[in-house]
């Protein structure tokens, strides 16, 4: 087959230019072949997967590989799902889900760790078990309870096990303003509400938590709430107006996860994954008839 290496052809679909990368077809080997090995930092994301590949597992791969860290995945559930809802959901069994995490942490090793879609309380406390026992560390935990299509992620009394098994084993917590609101027992209508939350939620024992603000009315969608203990930050971007925001919870973890495992200081890795986040939302999906995901991929867009 001809070489292809050198050739250069645009793709065209709905406005978006794609490149293709060129691609030697002819293999040959030669002593001048040179192989760079990497050592990337990897990291570990514990959640569920979403067949349409906007949120869950699929978004937080590919926010890893954005970051330029490896990433590895334990399976905790499989939902049938696309941007109109979820219409099934397959849990693992807990056990499969702690072999999982022993074989990528025996073997490969991992800087940072997030959680995602749990969906029930066994897998909780087995993931929380896992994390003590093998000392996983840093921990991002994204307390899932409710996709934005309004399906239930989490049965009613995994919450409690999420507050007291894997919330206190955390370096950051991530809720949503729903997620928020139950954490702090608190309603949110303002920034005032958020940081009232952010404040009840942090003394309830979570080194750092972010109250993220997709879900707040107004401008308030672009802003989210710090606090460490110490520091009461408010994270403020603009509100960006599109209806394809699927995986923004997922994306946001799983990229302070990554800036962690790149070494990165709490506060600095969520300032880092909020500018992905961003920018992925800048760059949205409108793929399928509701709401489509973030655009994971923009840093390769001509
Ligand atoms: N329309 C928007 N404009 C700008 N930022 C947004 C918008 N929607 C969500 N975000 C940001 O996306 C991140 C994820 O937040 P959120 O959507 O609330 O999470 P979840 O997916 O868990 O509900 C946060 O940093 C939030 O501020
Ligand atoms: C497997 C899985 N994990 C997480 C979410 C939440 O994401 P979102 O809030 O954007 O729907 C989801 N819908 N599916």
């Amino acid at each position: 087959m001809a070489s292809r290496c050198g050739r250069r052809w645009w793709r065209r679909h709905q406005g978006i230019q794609f490149t293709k990368i060129p691609v030697n077809l002819e293999f040959s080997v030669s002593e001048a072949t040179v192989v760079t090995e990497l050592r990337p930092p990897v990291a570990l994301t514990i959640a569920g997967s979403d067949s349409g590949g906007g949120a869950g597992i699929q978004a937080d791969l590919r926010t890893f590989a954005f970051q330029r860290v490896h990433g590895t995945a334990a399976l905790t559930c499989v939902t049938a799902q696309n941007t109109l809802g979820v219409s099934r959901v397959d849990a693992l069994p807990p056990e499969a889900v702690a072999a999982q995490i022993e074989a990528v942490v025996g073997d490969i090793g991992v800087q940072g760790i997030k959680t995602g879609m749990l969906l029930n309380q066994e897998i909780v406390q087995e993931v929380a078990h896992q994390v003590e026992r093998l000392g996983l560390n840093p921990l991002v935990v994204d307390p899932v309870m409710v996709s934005r299509t309004g399906a239930k992620l989490l049965a009613e009394e995994a919450i409690v096990a999420i507050r007291e098994r894997l919330i206190p084993l955390a370096q950051v917590l991530t809720p949503n303003r729903y997620e928020a609101q139950i954490l702090s027992g608190l309603e949110l209508h303002s920034l005032e509400d958020m940081k009232a939350a952010a404040e009840r939620i942090g003394y309830q024992g979570s080194p750092a938590v972010l109250v993220k603000g997709g879900g707040m009315p107004g401008e308030l969608q672009g802003v989210d709430v710090w606090f460490d203990g110490q520091r009461l930050e408010v994270l403020k971007t603009e509100r960006i107006p599109t209806r394809h925001t699927h995986g923004t919870g997922c994306t946001l973890s799983a990229a302070i996860a990554a800036q962690l495992a790149w070494g990165k200081e709490p506060f600095e890795a969520v300032q880092q994954a909020k500018l992905y986040v961003t920018e992925a939302l800048r760059h949205p999906l409108a793929i399928g008839a509701g709401q489509g995901p973030v655009g994971h991929f923009y840093p390769l867009l001509g």
